[in-house]
């Protein structure tokens, strides 16, 4: 089944589109016009959850029995009707949260890349052999899955989240259960919709949709669930992490960031604005990665600030299809509401607006917020400490490359971060110093590769790595062998 717009979507247990036990509904609205209903969603019951995880369970020991090669071939097939419907599915994107069709598009185009890669991770080694003390017997590591996978998504990247964590979970011959971000379930219906498409087994795959604190809060109470797997904020990451820690099963979490870019003396100035506009105010500021303190040397500060202004003030901010638009609107009213108040928190904490930062005239029904670019920003205020997740850029003067990375470290995060320089000395200088789990050299803050792990330090993550081959980490246990005759 393909879904139509406007049209209600079930959840996906053993195999099978399914009604919730609830017979309710939720509208999925259209951020650029919340008039427009994309779908309704299932208002899923714990009786729907336990249904899933059961069929979960009950596919687990075949989908393990089978080779990592044919596990593979599935993935190869989902990556296929993932392809063939690309454009539907990036529409559906945009529609549901927001961001420009062709970030949409994008981006979809990666959860097809992310999907083959995995697909070849089937064939490739999962253990050593490690020589033993006894020379007559074998010794080596093999791994095994966890079992049943639970994943938690969010709704920025309602495509390559989903997929950067279902694909290791199956390859590596977990059973799952998607739980995603409410914003974006007709979007993430979609995606497993491909999986079905692919042929996978009854039960492999689940979905259930419905409230975090209903059917999220059942992933981490129950006990069919081995490991969980989750992307959004801090405060519902603790929540798992100390809920999965109390019985026993594994947890993975990616959160918040609050990522800095250091605009050295020598940078090359356009490359630098170029990138923070891109790093901060892309997907409207809401990725974990996005660039959110801008840390300029006074040298150079006066013309960085200067070209910024020039171009952010010609960004053009509209519905996300119109082909002229530059920047969506803000995924939600939530978050829309959350940037304001933080636009009004700089303005009364003594930060300078330059620029933007309210609602733009002719919004309609959307929520639509204009890039917001701050002056005098202190290190202690609170745009320059807590995560906004929206288009608002702060800048912070600093005479010396040392107190640039001492500023860009004076946070509680460590997901992302990047310089501008031309200098190979400040260049491994912030390699070394930077208290980051992806820093970049003369590259803006966002920007993911697949092949590549993925994490953050202090509060960002629960100091795992997702993505690449560090996937295998979370979604297997190693089981150390030693054979003798
Ligand atoms: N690191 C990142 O990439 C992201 C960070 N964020 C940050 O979080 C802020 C709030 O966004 P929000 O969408 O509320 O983020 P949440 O962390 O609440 O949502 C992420 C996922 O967790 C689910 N969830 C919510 N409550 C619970 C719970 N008690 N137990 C288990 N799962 C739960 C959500 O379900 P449901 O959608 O049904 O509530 C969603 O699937 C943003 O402003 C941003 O700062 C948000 C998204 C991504
Ligand atoms: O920058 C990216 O491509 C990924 C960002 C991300 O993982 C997130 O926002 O959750």
């Amino acid at each position: 089944m393909a879904f139509q717009a406007g049209e209600t979507v079930f959840n996906y247990i053993n195999g099978e589109w399914t009604p919730s036990v609830t017979g309710q509904t939720d509208p999925s609205l259209n951020p650029s016009d919340k008039s427009q209903i994309v779908g309704y969603i299932q208002r899923s019951s714990k009786e729907d959850l336990n249904r899933a995880i059961d069929a979960a369970q009950q596919a687990q020991l075949a989908w393990r029995k089978l080779s990592g090669a044919a596990r593979g071939d599935l993935l190869y097939k989902a990556a296929n009707a993932l392809e063939r419907r690309l454009d539907e599915i990036a529409e559906t994107m945009t529609r549901e949260m927001g961001k420009t069709f062709p970030e949409a598009k994008g981006e979809t185009a990666r959860g097809v890349a992310i999907l083959r890669y995995y697909a070849g991770e089937g064939m490739r080694k999962v253990g050593d052999v490690i020589p033993s003390t006894d020379s007559e017997a074998l010794m080596f590591t093999t791994r095994v899955p966890l079992g049943v996978v639970g994943v938690i998504t969010p709704w920025n990247f309602p495509v390559a989240i989903p997929i950067w964590k279902i694909a290791p979970a199956l390859v590596y011959g977990n059973t799952v259960l998607l739980k995603p971000a409410s914003e974006t379930a007709v979007t993430a219906a979609k995606v497993v919709e491909c999986f079905h498409e692919a042929g996978l087994p009854a039960g492999v795959i689940n979905m259930v949709t419905g409230k975090g604190s209903e059917i999220g809060q059942g992933i981490i109470d129950h006990k069919g669930i081995n490991g969980i797997t989750f992307t959004g904020s801090n405060e519902t990451g603790k929540r798992i992490g100390m809920g999965a820690l109390a019985r026993g099963a594994k947890y993975q979490l990616e959160m918040g960031g609050k990522n800095p870019v250091i605009v050295a003396a020598d940078a090359d100035l356009d490359l630098a604005v170029e990138a923070t506009i891109s790093g901060g105010l892309r997907s409207t500021g809401q990725k974990c990665t996005a660039t959110s303190r801008v840390i300029v040397q006074s040298a150079v500060y006066k013309p960085f600030k200067q070209k910024l202004l020039e171009r952010v003030k010609q960004l053009k901010v509209g519905d996300g299809m119109d082909p002229s638009t530059w920047m969506g609107p803000c995924a939600s009213e939530s978050q829309q509401q959350t940037v304001l108040s933080y636009v009004e928190k700089g303005i009364s904490e003594g930060a300078t607006l330059l620029y933007g930062g309210k609602v733009p005239d002719g919004a309609g029904d959307g929520y639509f917020v204009e890039p917001a670019v701050f002056d005098n920003v202190k290190p202690d205020m609170a745009i320059a400490k807590e995560e906004i997740f929206g288009p608002v850029l702060a800048l912070i003067k600093v005479e010396t490359l040392e107190e640039a990375v001492r500023t860009a470290n004076d946070t509680e995060f460590g997901l992302s971060a990047s310089i501008f320089t031309r200098n190979i000395g400040s260049m491994l200088s912030f390699i070394n110093d930077m208290e980051a789990g992806l820093v970049r050299v003369n590259a803006e803050s966002a920007g993911v590769e697949l092949q590549a792990p993925f994490g953050g330090m202090k509060q960002s993550s629960s100091h795992s790595r997702e993505q690449g081959q560090a996937a295998i980490e979370f979604f297997t246990s190693i089981k150390t062998v030693f054979v003798k005759q």
